[in-house]
């Protein structure tokens, strides 16, 4: 009864994200308040040590500043000299060098619109970050005894705690810094993070111990073990991330920046010999016409683009609540090509919980029930407390004097125990581990009882479920083979249409989980991966991936418990799940807030959306270029090489407008395409193949076309001012 209402909660919860999420697409849209925001931002850019870092906008900012002194000593030295043989009125230098510092100021805007999303965000998150006191536990006794605790704890200020202090939070407090829970279980407000306003349970041993700084107990007590610095928390990551601090240039970006400064040098050649070329037919190109030329031609759409589209992409991530650590992960996810998925609590909800207690032939209920729930009762993981807790509810209770040596679960060793005082040892595992426990003392298993377990074992992973074996060792040697508790866990709605999708956009799905091939087999259809990966240890997950990358395979995969923390490290994109353990956070790349993994879907279409959005920009900027050479040089040079004119089929009015009306557009095709570099490309899931040739032709014809209209039009305004 009590699963069906959580599941419940669960589907209400992720209704409400969806909600959340749709919202937060409408809002990372493009408006003109955002626009307006960002004006001082992008003039305090305009300082040319901000530029220098973007070659091609660099070479426009001095061309502007050349202009803009030429502007100022032409009316002194006599006037504009005339160019390529052509008159120019007095203010084609001025306004010239007014449009080129439009496209600093442009390129400037396109950046600084994308930063300002990020702001508003920053703010909030900084609240949370206020100083709180703390209660710092001095002599840590692990019992859980709060007025011993309370004995021996001192309140200092939050700013003081220190990696592997002890705090412990009661119900209303902050909690005062980012930590694991060692004692307790509660319910945790993390809406000022996450945005989510339904509370989320937190507690220890399990894959949900983890709490974040600034979020607030609601319910019962914790004890948490600080794992992070003040200054260095999950909060201020969060704030860097968010204002775009902590943004370096991935290496595509410093590979595309390269190749645009190659290209505009090439171009920087290709305008200065201009001149030795013309001279023998008429009076020299000017300097303010050579600099109009360069800006046209070197990629300036893209160059002042790029930033932005990559903290775009980081933002788009941020809107649907995961965190990017670097840009390289966002750009991996475009170009994944392999998927893994832990099973518990990633494909299925995670509630691992006992539903049965199985004996074998020989063995009362009463026996397997007391052996369960003795091996569990100090077991903290989620599926030993529900061990204990159907034990309970089937009259089993727990001796006051019942003491022993705790045999920890790990999930190498699969299985976990208790060897009480009196020389009895239980063990509760996966199949294969206690049986070997169990041949390694030389046991004699009668075959019936051996059919019988597989046959117990088979049944329950052959419906999802994960079966626990329960063996005893008496004082005297005698080991026996009680029975199997039967763990019963629900996979998520909706996955095989969220794989399906993923298949379309060409990437494999494997899910990797501890338990046994028949259970993983099970759950594996029902969810409907591709492939599965079972009994697999966390070295196996690290193989896994490592042969997969070998094979030239980019590989996501997300996890939360530490077991999947070397892995998360080892993956090209490794989203850790907010509500997993600090270690699994801190070996990712990126931190979903919502702990959907299927969040990755997103993840990827948000890599690939970037991805697409550059190259398409790229090939747009150009085509454009090359395009709005072709347009403009014939009005050029027509005046000296009147067979030109039949190429000028724009009819440009005169070479000055021809000039002019370029750099015009040049300037404005920036603002025209800061809303698409914002949003992003639209994609579909297809393959690769078919979004390059759809975007060649696009975006690569588009870019040839339109410096043809786009000129042509702005020079019917431009021959309104006197003297063009
Ligand atoms: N508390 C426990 N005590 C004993 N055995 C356990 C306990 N929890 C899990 N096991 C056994 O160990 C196996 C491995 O558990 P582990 O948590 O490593 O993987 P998993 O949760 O099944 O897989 P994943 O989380 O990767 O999807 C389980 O399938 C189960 O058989
Ligand atoms: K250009
Ligand atoms: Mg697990």
């Amino acid at each position: 009864m009590s699963n069906t209402s959580s599941l419940q909660r669960d589907r209400e919860r992720l209704d409400k994200k969806t909600e959340r999420r749709n919202a937060a697409r409408n809002q990372s849209g493009f408006s003109w308040a955002q626009l307006r925001e960002a004006l001082p931002d992008a003039a305090r850019k305009l300082n040319p040590t901000e530029q220098w870092r973007n070659p091609v906008m660099f070479i426009v900012w001095v061309g502007a500043a050349l202009t803009t002194l030429l502007a100022i000593v032409e009316p002194m030295l006599g006037g504009p000299t005339a160019s390529g043989g052509a008159e120019v009125p007095w203010s084609f230098t001025p306004i010239i060098a007014l449009w080129l510092w439009a496209t600093v100021f442009f390129a400037n805007i396109a950046e600084a619109v994308a930063e300002g999303r990020g702001k508003a965000q920053a703010e909030t998150l900084k609240q949370t970050r206020s100083n709180t006191m703390a209660t710092l536990i001095e002599h840590y006794d692990a019992t859980g005894d709060a007025a011993a605790e309370r004995a021996t704890s001192i309140q200092v200020s939050s700013a003081e705690l220190k990696i592997g202090d002890i705090v412990t939070v009661t119900a209303g407090e902050l909690i005062p810094g980012d930590g694991d829970i060692i004692w307790g279980i509660a319910s945790v407000d993390e809406s000022a993070i996450t945005g989510e306003s339904a509370p989320v349970v937190r507690e220890s041993g399990g894959d949900r111990s983890a709490v974040t700084g600034g979020t607030r107990v609601l319910s019962d007590r914790i004890v948490v073990r600080i794992t992070s610095k003040p200054g260095a928390t999950f909060v201020d990551r969060m704030i860097a991330l968010v204002e775009g601090a902590a943004r370096q240039k991935t290496p595509n970006e410093i590979a595309l920046n390269i190749l645009l400064a190659s290209l505009s040098i090439i171009f920087m050649v290709v305008v200065l010999t201009l001149n030795p070329m013309a001279t023998y037919a008429a009076a020299p190109v000017s300097v303010t016409v050579l600099v109009a030329l360069l800006v046209c031609l070197i990629p300036t759409t893209i160059g002042a683009l790029l930033s932005a589209i990559g903290i775009a992409g980081m933002d788009r991530l941020v809107q649907r609540n995961v965190l990017a650590m670097s840009g390289r992960a966002v750009e991996a996810a475009g170009d994944v090509t392999t998927l893994l998925l832990d099973k518990t609590g990633t494909i299925t909800y995670g509630n691992r919980r006992a539903s049965a207690f199985l004996p074998v032939d020989g063995v009362s209920e009463q026996e397997l029930i007391r052996a369960a729930a003795l091996s569990s009762a100090a077991d903290p993981t989620p599926e030993g407390v529900s061990i204990v807790e159907l034990a309970e509810k089937q009259g089993w209770t727990l001796d006051a004097d019942v003491d022993g040596e705790v045999v920890p679960f790990t999930a190498e060793t699969r299985m976990s125990g208790l060897d009480l005082p009196d020389g009895t040892q239980i063990r509760k595992g996966a199949g294969s581990t206690v049986s070997a426990w169990v041949q390694d003392a030389g046991a004699h298993v009668p075959v019936s009882i051996s059919i019988q377990l597989d046959r117990l074992v088979s049944d329950i992973s052959q419906q999802g479920g994960t079966p626990l074996v329960v063996a005893q060792r008496s004082a005297e040697g005698e080991t026996r083979l009680l029975g199997v508790v039967h763990l019963k866990d629900v996979v998520k709605e909706g996955l095989p249409a969220k794989f399906k999708e993923l298949r379309a956009m060409g990437i494999r799905t494997v899910m990797i989980t501890g338990d046994n091939p028949l259970t993983a087999k099970a759950i594996a259809e029902e969810a409907g991966v591709d492939d599965f990966l079972a009994e697999a240890t966390p070295e196996d997950k690290l193989a896994y991936i490592k042969k997969e990358q070998e094979g030239g395979n980019l590989v996501a995969m997300t996890g939360d418990g530490t077991n999947d923390a070397p892995a998360l490290a080892q993956a090209d994109v490794g989203v850790a799940m907010n509500t997993g353990t600090s270690a699994a956070k801190e070996a990712g790349n990126m931190v979903d807030l919502d702990s959907d993994p299927s969040k990755l879907i997103e993840i990827v279409r948000i890599g690939k959306q970037l991805l697409i959005t550059r190259g398409a920009l790229t090939t747009f900027s150009i085509a454009n270029d090359v395009a709005k050479y072709f347009a403009i040089i014939p009005a050029m040079f027509m005046g000296v090489f009147p067979q030109l004119g039949a190429l000028n089929i724009m009819g440009l009015h005169s070479p000055a407008s021809a000039v002019l009306s370029a750099i015009i557009f040049n300037a404005i095709v920036i603002i025209f395409l800061i809303p698409l570099a914002l949003r992003g490309v639209k994609y579909r899931a297809t393959a690769a193949s078919n979004i390059l040739a759809r975007n060649l032709t696009i975006y690569g014809l588009g870019g040839i076309i339109t410096p043809f209209i786009g000129i042509g039009l702005i020079d019917l305004l431009v021959r309104l001012i006197p003297g063009f």
